[in-house]
């Protein structure tokens, strides 16, 4: 696809360049930083009394479908923590729901499909979004943008491969043993699904990222499941086509899931500008995993692990100094947790959190 670079129009230039400027979009293009920028997975969501209060009553799926609570549960975090960019309130089975797909969000379970893809007949519904299909996404982008002035907001969307486990499952799934059994016991059934989930993530980005997002993260949270050798055969070629044909809008494209130690290089390979570490690889490593095929090095984001929250300052703060140190070792680092926001932590703790990454990383 060829796409013409997106301007800001509706933007002043002040908050253009502010906006470029920004320490989360300076650390992702790896230019050096006022000081390390911080968001956190899941950010806006349960942890938020104001979020709780805001959705009693609508379900997950409504509330993504309406323009002022998207846009006013994606401020929340903003305004509490002082993050460094806000990420869309959305989910990566939004753009299936959209087309029609029959799924639903079950509270504390995860999305829940009512048809599993099984056969070639089952891949009937599921088609990429046109904007008409999901008009209010474009709405809360714009109003969001508008709004943030200078903080930047990330789009984002599911991987073909984890997007493809709650197709083939039918629900969330510890073993993904229907999808592994799929890939390798129907590798052309596999592979139809994961270029069309492919096609569907394009076309979600593509969405956010002309109403204005500033960078989108490719969630491909359960990859980890697979070996590297299965995850360069079913899955990085299809990652590889979603990075590629966003490639020319320009804005930085991050790639994260959980348990990906033995596939960094390969998700980094797939096209990412910024890899998203869990808890279990240290930065610096993680920067030589992503090196160790001879390519450059490139800006991470991660990468405390969310257990900690619960720890206590004393524990946390040389977790920070340490974090904070080993992200020296690549060309920009954006700190984040190295998965979402558990729903009971304790909202000041997070503050606290923001507020120490930015005094300890402040430059003189
Ligand atoms: C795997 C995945 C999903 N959704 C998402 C992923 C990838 C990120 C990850 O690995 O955590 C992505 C996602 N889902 C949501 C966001 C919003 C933005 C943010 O990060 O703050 C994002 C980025 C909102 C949400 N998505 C969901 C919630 C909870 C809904 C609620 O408040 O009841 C939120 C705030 C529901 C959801 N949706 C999904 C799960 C596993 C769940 C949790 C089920 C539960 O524990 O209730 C699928």
């Amino acid at each position: 696809m060829g796409h013409v670079p997106v301007t800001q129009t509706s933007q002043s230039p002040t908050a253009t360049d502010a906006l470029s400027e920004s320490a989360f979009l300076l650390a992702a293009r790896g230019e050096p930083v006022p000081h390390t920028p911080v968001w956190f997975m899941r950010q806006a969501g349960r942890s938020l009394p104001e979020y709780r209060a805001i959705r009693e009553g609508t379900t997950m799926l409504e509330s993504c479908m309406r323009p002022d609570l998207v846009v006013e549960i994606t401020l929340q975090p903003v305004r509490r923590y002082g993050v460094d960019a806000a990420i869309f309130f959305s989910d990566i089975v939004l753009p299936l729901k959209a087309v029609g797909v029959d799924l639903e969000i079950k509270p504390g379970v995860g999305p829940v499909v009512a048809t599993p893809v099984r056969s070639a007949a089952d891949l009937g519904p599921v088609r990429p979004v046109t904007p008409a299909d999901v008009s209010y996404v474009t709405d809360s982008v714009k109003q969001l943008v508008s709004q943030l002035g200078g903080t930047p907001l990330i789009g984002f969307a599911g991987a073909p491969f984890t997007v493809a486990s709650y197709l083939v499952e039918g629900g969330p799934s510890k073993d993904y043993a229907k999808t592994k059994a799929m890939m390798h016991g129907d590798p052309a059934l596999w592979h139809a699904l994961a270029d069309r989930l492919a096609d569907v993530a394009i076309a979600y980005l593509s969405v956010q990222i002309e109403a204005g997002a500033s960078a989108i993260q490719l969630f491909d949270s359960w990859a980890g499941a697979l070996s590297p050798r299965d995850y360069a055969e079913f899955v990085q070629p299809h990652s590889a086509k979603v990075f590629a044909a966003l490639e020319s809008y320009g804005v930085p494209r991050l790639h994260f899931g959980v348990n990906t130690g033995e596939l960094l290089g390969l998700m980094s390979a797939a096209g990412a500008d910024v890899v998203g570490v869990d808890w279990r690889v240290p930065l610096d490593e993680a920067v030589r995993r992503i090196t160790a095929d001879g390519s450059s090095p490139k800006p991470v984001q991660g990468n405390l692990d969310p257990a900690l929250l619960f720890a206590g300052w004393s524990a946390i703060e040389p977790q920070l100094d340490r974090i904070l140190a080993e992200g020296k070792a690549a060309p920009g680092h954006i700190f984040n947790l190295g998965h979402g926001v558990p729903p009971n932590t304790d909202p000041e703790v997070l503050l606290q959190v923001v507020q120490a990454v930015h005094a300890k990383s402040t430059r003189a």
